[in-house]
């Protein structure tokens, strides 16, 4: 008798930028506890799982050259980390996943976290599973700490690592331009040129994010705009320091903040509506300081299937 082999599955996932990012003292296991409002958008990455013999991964678009295409890549580490979870560590074996990429490599907007959250609910769907997001969410924890939050989307405050969550209620929507910077920055070398900083001056700390998340419930971007604010821009600016430019300019070019995402790269400019939005991006990718310009807004829902 013929197997039944069940149809592929593909899941459509946001991006991210953080609101605001206080990051305390590092700890003992080399992570730094945060406080962060994370914030999920429009800009997403697509992660399509097959069950089949011929194991594997493709990547294609935005810098598709820089991903991983070995067991390294975080979407097949999902795969295997499920697996074992529900005690089927084979059935990774039998998984060829596809990945369309629309958010930058190592930008600061999470996007291989976000195709690691893809990679959990669309082999979740694939094996007939059917588990509750909190359980993919307890995995996904394992696998970097902003894999948790790309399963629920929309705007969280997150604690600990980052893993730790609480939604955050935001009924209004806010539209960004996003500059992608010419390469990438690593994760861990930003939060340690951080540590350095801290530990020959005192760069400037953002704070608790009470006020931020009262202008969120106001829906009101002026408002917003005046608290956005990220402890690891310094640290990504003093490795990168054409970033001063590249916030001016979204400025300039009639944003009414920027920052820049986590730990970067990308810089994120807040505008009043999606028209502004649309200026601003146009007067951006002319001022000849980013590789590329894409407008987004945000909230936008967490990792969901894609009906075909
Ligand atoms: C900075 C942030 C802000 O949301 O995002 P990105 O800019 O990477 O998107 C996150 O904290 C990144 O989270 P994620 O990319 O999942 O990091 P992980 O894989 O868990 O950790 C990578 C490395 O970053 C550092 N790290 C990460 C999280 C944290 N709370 N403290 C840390 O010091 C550690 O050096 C760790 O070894
Ligand atoms: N599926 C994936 N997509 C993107 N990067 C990945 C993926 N899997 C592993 N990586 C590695 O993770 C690093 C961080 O990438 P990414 O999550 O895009 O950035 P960031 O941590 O800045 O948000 C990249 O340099 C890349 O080598």
């Amino acid at each position: 008798m013929l197997a039944v082999v069940p149809p592929p599955v593909t899941v459509r996932v946001p991006s991210k930028i953080n609101l605001h990012l206080s990051v305390g003292d590092l700890r003992e296991d080399g992570y730094h506890d945060l406080t962060t409002v994370f914030h999920a958008l429009s800009l997403t990455d697509e992660v399509t799982v097959y069950a089949t013999q011929e194991p594997g991964i493709e990547v294609s678009g935005e810098g598709a050259r820089l991903v991983p295409t070995d067991g390294g890549n975080l979407a097949m580490r999902a795969v295997r980390a499920l697996a074992d979870h529900v005690g089927k560590p084979d059935e990774a074996e039998r998984v060829r996943v596809v990945i369309r990429k629309g958010i930058p490599v190592a930008g600061g907007m999470a996007g291989g976290s976000a195709d690691a959250a893809a990679a959990l609910l669309a082999c979740s769907t694939l094996w007939g599973l059917d588990l509750h997001r909190d359980e993919l969410a307890e995995v996904a924890a394992t696998l970097g700490s902003d894999v948790p939050f790309a399963l629920y989307g929309g705007t969280a405050l997150g604690t600990g690592r980052g893993e730790r969550l609480v939604p955050v209620l935001s009924r209004h929507t806010f539209h960004w331009v996003l500059a992608f910077d010419q390469r990438g920055l690593s994760t861990p070398k930003v939060y340690g040129e951080l540590d350095r900083l801290r530990e020959s001056g005192d760069p400037p700390r953002v704070g608790p994010p009470e006020a931020l998340l009262e202008a969120l419930a106001s829906g009101d971007p002026r408002r917003l705009a005046l608290l956005l604010g990220n402890d690891l821009q310094a640290a990504a600016v003093s490795l990168r320091p054409g970033l001063r430019r590249t916030l001016r300019a979204g400025v300039s070019a009639g944003a009414l903040a920027g920052v820049v995402s986590g730990s970067g790269p990308t810089c994120a400019f807040l505008c009043t509506d999606g028209d502004a939005a649309l200026k601003v991006a146009a007067e951006l990718a002319g001022a000849g300081v980013c590789r590329t310009v894409r407008v987004a807004h945000g909230p936008v829902p967490g990792a969901r299937v894609c009906d075909e």
